[in-house]
């Protein structure tokens, strides 16, 4: 029941790759690859609906399907996606407003069934690379999960069928391989790295009124003419190859509740992701080598698709081989995908490393040609203009993470700090500093600067609670403890003399207490044992 993966044979490889010379390795790796594939089609068919349509079934999805209109959108990016290159055209459909494929209704209880499986519980997060989404996966939520499965089975399943005659001609070859509920908040995860999803054909499905949220919608690379983010109202699905790049856009106020699902055929192995996935296993388990060859194995498979390289080069990267990924990279850039902003991005935190500043900046202003929200790019330029001296360019980047629609707290957090230290002395100062700590108030470091602000001030009582405090975030016996504590010090002393608290002290005792008032009984204890 297996087909043939699709070389594409016309497609050069790269000079460095070996892997495809050793054909006992290479076929060992492919079986391994479609292992993995049965593997996830068993976990799969485990979690969610697959199977045959029923009398009642096949009513229901011809009575939604029959009056269906579907727009369509081409995708021109380059490279390709890593799988079924040839079998699966780059476009995605879309139901259009007038025919969604969910009533308001439907979408309204779900989100009900969401919102009251967590109560008054903060949602669990779902990490996507630099960013971090409230959301949950649908068969950890019963309620969620049955709905769900039913709807699989009546529309979804039925929906890519007619979509992709050709590469699902029955929904019985169909399977989920995961589904999740997202919900959008500036507060609780704006948006989603850029990524391709872990299936070979993905639907999102929008779950609620755009107009309950500014921004949003979801952005793929490649789409033509003005259309860069396709938008939807409450119940419209897109269909599309789950290997097409895309991410979920920052929104900008409200909240905006998606379904995200990833589908396998369980006819089609998809060996290039099964590789990467069993390359990042191999590295998980401590045997690089095994990892790097399944790396180059995908790539020999399919040399244009750049997600291999990124992963290859980030296992060389992460086992001290600095030089060879940087040419992976290099080539990357070179031949696959020039507009690569993941690319663009690791190869500039390479140069960085490399202390090649100019290397990085163009790099890192290339990943933001292609994401212009992307955060980490630009804490990249900000650190290369701290080294080369230059405020004025570190202190635009800060500005332009603190402008972000999609920046993380951990990213607020240390650009509003940055703002602050640069501006020490002045008024602004402050206010940074307390930015910072709104957006992550178990940080030291915007914790320790604004007392020291607060002590250049004089304001003294201000300042002993933030180092208070702060040496409570430290961890115990740290650097930054010793730090804290010894600035608590020296301040609390100046506080005792200023407040005029010195002349009233008669016995060694009694400075003892009044200092351990001041200062805390655990700071004073922390410090006693410093001394020892
Ligand atoms: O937020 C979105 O629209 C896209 C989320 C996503 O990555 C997906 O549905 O696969
Ligand atoms: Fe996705």
């Amino acid at each position: 029941d297996t087909v043939r993966p699709s070389v594409s044979l016309s497609s050069k490889l790269p000079g460095w790759l070996t892997v495809q010379n050793d054909r006992e390795l290479l076929s060992d790796l492919m079986n391994q690859a479609r292992q993995r594939h049965h593997e996830a089609i068993q976990k799969a068919r485990a979690s969610y609906f697959h199977g045959p349509a029923t009398e009642l079934s096949k009513k229901e999805s011809e009575k939604s399907l029959e009056s269906q209109i579907l727009d369509e959108y081409e995708v021109h990016a380059n490279g390709k996606i890593p799988d079924f290159d040839t079998e699966l055209e780059r476009r995605l459909f879309v139901t259009n407003e007038e025919t969604p494929l969910f009533s308001e209704q439907e979408c309204q209880d779900v989100v009900a069934k969401a919102e009251s499986h967590f109560g008054d519980q903060p949602w669990s997060r779902l990490p996507s690379g630099q960013y971090d989404v409230a959301g949950f996966w649908i068969r950890d939520v019963p309620s969620v999960h049955e709905w769900f499965n039913k709807m699989l089975q009546e529309r979804l399943f039925p929906l890519l069928v007619k979509k992709f005659p050709h590469f699902v001609p029955d929904m019985t070859d169909l399977c989920v391989d995961n589904a999740y509920v997202f919900k959008y908040t500036p507060e609780t995860g704006r948006r989603t790295d850029v990524h391709t999803d872990s299936g070979c054909l993905s639907f999102t499905i929008s779950l609620n009124k755009n107009d309950e949220y500014q921004g949003g919608g979801t952005w793929f690379e490649g789409l033509e003419g003005d259309t860069e983010v396709i938008e939807m109202n409450i119940g419209q699905c897109t269909v599309r190859p789950g290997g097409v790049k895309h991410c979920g856009h920052a929104i900008k106020e409200g909240t905006r509740y998606i379904i995200g699902g990833f589908c396998m055929s369980n006819s089609k192995v998809e060996y290039v992701r099964m590789l990467l996935g069993l390359g990042s296993e191999y590295f998980s388990k401590g045997d690089v080598e095994k990892s790097k060859q399944a790396f180059e194995a995908a790539i020999a498979l399919n040399p244009d698709f750049d997600g291999s390289y990124s992963n290859l080069a980030d296992v060389l990267t992460k086992s001290g081989e600095r030089k060879k990924a940087r040419e992976v990279l290099e080539y990357c850039l070179k031949e696959v995908n020039p507009q690569s902003g993941e690319i663009a991005y690791s190869l500039g935190a390479n140069y960085l490393e490399n202390k090649d500043y100019e290397k990085v900046k163009t790099c890192m202003l290339l990943a933001l040609e292609s994401d212009d929200s992307d955060v980490d790019a630009m804490e990249a330029l900000a650190e290369v203009y701290a080294v080369q001296k230059d405020a004025d360019a570190e202190a635009k980047w800060y500005h332009r993470i603190v402008e972000t629609p999609g920046a993380s707290d951990t990213a607020l957090c240390k650009a509003y700090c940055n703002l602050g230290v640069m501006s020490e002395g002045m008024e602004e100062e402050i206010e940074y500093y307390i930015k910072a700590i709104e957006y992550r108030p178990d940080r030291f470091a915007p914790r320790y600067s604004l007392g020291c602000a607060y002590a250049t001030k004089k304001e003294y009582e201000q300042a002993i609670q933030h180092f208070r405090h702060a040496a409570g975030l430290a961890e115990d016996n740290s650097e930054e403890q010793q730090q804290a504590l010894q600035t608590l010090y020296r301040v609390a002393s100046l506080h005792l003399q200023a407040s005029g608290a010195m002349a009233s002290i008669t016995s060694q005792a009694d400075a003892v207490q009044k200092f351990m008032e001041v200062i805390g009984k655990e700071n004073y204890e922390r410090l006693a044992s410093l001394k020892r």
